[in-house]
């Protein structure tokens, strides 16, 4: 196992090199082309391969490539939302051609895999989400407004008002989410008042590119969130812990880790849940009351394919 661990990390440097002497890291068929092989490489969860374990060499190479990934996938999300938002023009809703987006299929299946773990820790259907780092193509937004949670209302945050105005275009033509999507310019780190009316609050996987900034966003958000209101992470796990940062249960002070799922299908972050501790254990979490929230469905069995290596189901604190 440990010469085919060697070849596959030898491979992802390769890609690395080739990756961070490119000129731009725009959309073009010569960075599709590297990206999708280094993903297709990160892919295979059969591996044992730690990568906090690994020489320092490798370990910056990882950090740099994780924010050459993150900078590639704000750049691929603004070239959609820019050609989605000019079918405005043909009197079209964008919303009906997302599946022009190369990566839609992975957001509608890690949509259903969060909506499927959220409804386990669940009591009530929250009325309004956070989404911190929603970017031009607020796809979790988009995919959980449309086809799990029809009655709330989400409230994205990006520190980039380019992102929120290609976003913003994004759901104006449609009839529904026009009414239930927010977009709101700011670092999460400036995000204070309000932050404690959110049930659940998302911090999206690009938020906190290394473990430092992760961990302080996430400080951050447990001193605004209301008790008992839950976050949800995105981590990754083996290989593809050179493509996103990891979150560890050590990251989550302030919180009753909940979940940890890695999926081995092609749902490339690992899901993680936490609940803020103290307060009541529904996910609505807050006082609020005037969330009509409703007993969500029977938390339906999750259907992705991977490992739940942590499920504190009772949820309680
Ligand atoms: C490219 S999006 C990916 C999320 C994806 N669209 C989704 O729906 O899951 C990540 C976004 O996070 C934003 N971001 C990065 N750091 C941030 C911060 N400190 N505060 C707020 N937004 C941030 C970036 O501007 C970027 O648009």
């Amino acid at each position: 196992m440990a010469c085919k661990n060697n070849l596959v990390v030898k491979q992802i440097i390769d890609l690395y090199d080739q990756i961070s002497k490119l000129e731009s890291l725009k959309p073009s068929k010569n960075v599709d082309t590297l990206f999708g092989q280094l993903v297709s490489t990160c892919l295979p969860t059969d591996t044992n391969i730690d990568v906090t374990k690994m020489s320092d060499e490798v370990k910056d190479m990882r950090s740099n490539l994780i924010k050459l990934c993150g900078e590639a996938e704000g750049y691929l999300e603004q070239h959609f939302a820019t050609i989605l938002g000019s079918l405005l023009q043909e009197d079209q809703n964008p919303l009906d051609h997302l599946n022009i987006f190369p990566y839609y299929n992975n957001y509608l299946k890690l949509g259903k895999l969060e909506f499927d773990l959220l409804s386990q820790h669940s009591s009530h259907v929250p009325s309004k989400i956070a989404f911190i780092g929603s970017g031009p193509m607020p796809l979790t937004s988009i995919v959980l407004a449309k086809f799990h949670l029809p009655n709330t209302t989400f409230h994205n945050f990006d520190i980039d008002s380019h992102a929120n105005a290609l976003a913003t275009s994004l759901v104006s033509r449609d009839p529904d989410l026009s009414k239930r999507m927010f977009f709101h310019t700011t670092d999460v780190l400036n995000a204070t008042e309000g932050l404690d009316q959110y049930g659940v609050v998302f911090l999206a996987a690009l938020v906190g590119m290394d473990k430092e900034a992760k961990v302080k966003a996430i400080e951050h958000l447990e001193k605004h969130m209301a008790h008992g209101a839950v976050l949800m992470l995105r981590s990754a796990h083996a290989l593809r812990a050179f493509l996103y940062p990891i979150v560890e249960s050590s990251d989550l002070k302030g919180f009753q880790l909940l979940t940890i799922f890695h999926p081995t299908d092609d749902v490339v972050n690992s899901v993680v849940i936490a609940r803020k501790l103290g307060g009541s254990t529904t996910t609505n979490g807050v006082n609020d009351t005037r969330d009509q929230s409703r007993p969500v469905g029977q938390a339906k069995e999750t259907v992705a394919s991977g490992r739940i290596i942590i499920n504190n189901i009772s949820g309680t604190n």
